[in-house]
């Protein structure tokens, strides 16, 4: 058994998952804290790994504050990019004994969203990632399109891809979006999604489009308990969920 502290467990995901563990063989709820709760909690609860869906300003402190009492961590909470990830990688690296897992989305589909997007961007001039979700979401981009233009430009840069084209020389209101590591972003906030994702890939004479929908919460499960059944005995930080599901 895992014991398990979920962290912003009254929000939508930290509520939706408390639910997944309580009914998860392998793994056991043993504290859930919101705004207002006090960390030191999930030190007297005993817990073994805590999984973190609290907002993004106070997600990072609180990963490092488990590493800090040897409680590894599961993160899901957005604005963990390659910056991050590498101040995350620090802390962790003091501390024997415990692992961090980032995962930018846990959701099956968007996990090979991500894969697809990096396989294909080499062999297309433009790409560009338009991100879909409900207006409730504070950060923008979504993590998940921020790590997807990551993978996209690692990928591009490996292959010694050009620059993608673009005549535009004035924009100013921003309408080509955000630029992530070089790849334009584009986000909608509107009633009705939950999370989706397009990844737009030309070539003279032919658009290639990956999309992926999650349309209720529940889609991000599975890959929840999956990361909480993985990180006892890990060690170091690792970004995304694809270890976890053999595909590396
Ligand atoms: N990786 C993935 O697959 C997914 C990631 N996410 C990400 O997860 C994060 C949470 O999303 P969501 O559940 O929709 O957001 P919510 O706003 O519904 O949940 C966040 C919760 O954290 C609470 N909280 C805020 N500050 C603190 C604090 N200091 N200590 C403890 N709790 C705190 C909030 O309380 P209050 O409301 O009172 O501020 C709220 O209950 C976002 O970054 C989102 O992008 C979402 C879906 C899937
Ligand atoms: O806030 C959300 O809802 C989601 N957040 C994550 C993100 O920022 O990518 C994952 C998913 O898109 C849902």
């Amino acid at each position: 058994m895992t014991r398990v502290a979920v962290l912003g467990a009254k929000g939508r995901m930290g509520s939706t998952s408390a639910a997944a563990i309580e009914a998860a063989e392998g793994l056991e709820l043993v504290a859930g804290i919101d705004v207002g709760d006090d960390l030191d909690s999930l030190v007297g609860a005993g817990a073994e790994a805590a999984l973190v869906f609290t907002t993004p300003d106070v997600a990072f402190d609180q990963a490092r504050w488990c590493v800090e009492h040897g409680i590894s961590v599961v993160i899901g909470t957005s604005g963990f990019g390659d910056d991050k990830v590498a101040e995350l990688r620090e802390v962790v690296g003091r501390h024997d004994g415990v692992g961090a897992l980032v995962v930018p989305n846990f959701s099956i589909g968007a996990v090979l969203m991500m894969r697809f997007a990096a396989q294909a961007a080499p062999f297309f001039e433009s790409v560009e990632v338009i991100e879909m979700h409900h207006p409730d979401k504070v950060d923008a981009p979504s993590g998940t399109a921020v790590r997807t233009a990551e993978v996209i430009a690692h990928a591009r840069r490996d292959a010694g891809s050009a620059a993608l084209p673009d005549a535009t020389t004035t924009d100013p209101d921003g309408a080509r979006g955000a630029k992530v590591e070089g790849i334009p972003v584009h986000a909608v906030r509107a009633r009705g999604f939950i999370a989706s994702q397009e990844v737009v890939l030309g070539d003279p004479g032919e658009i290639f489009t990956i999309r992926h929908d999650s349309s209720t919460r529940e889609s991000f499960m599975p890959g929840v308990v999956a990361a909480l059944r993985w990180i006892p005995g890990r060690t170091g930080v690792t970004v995304g969920l694809d270890e976890v599901l053999g595909l590396e």
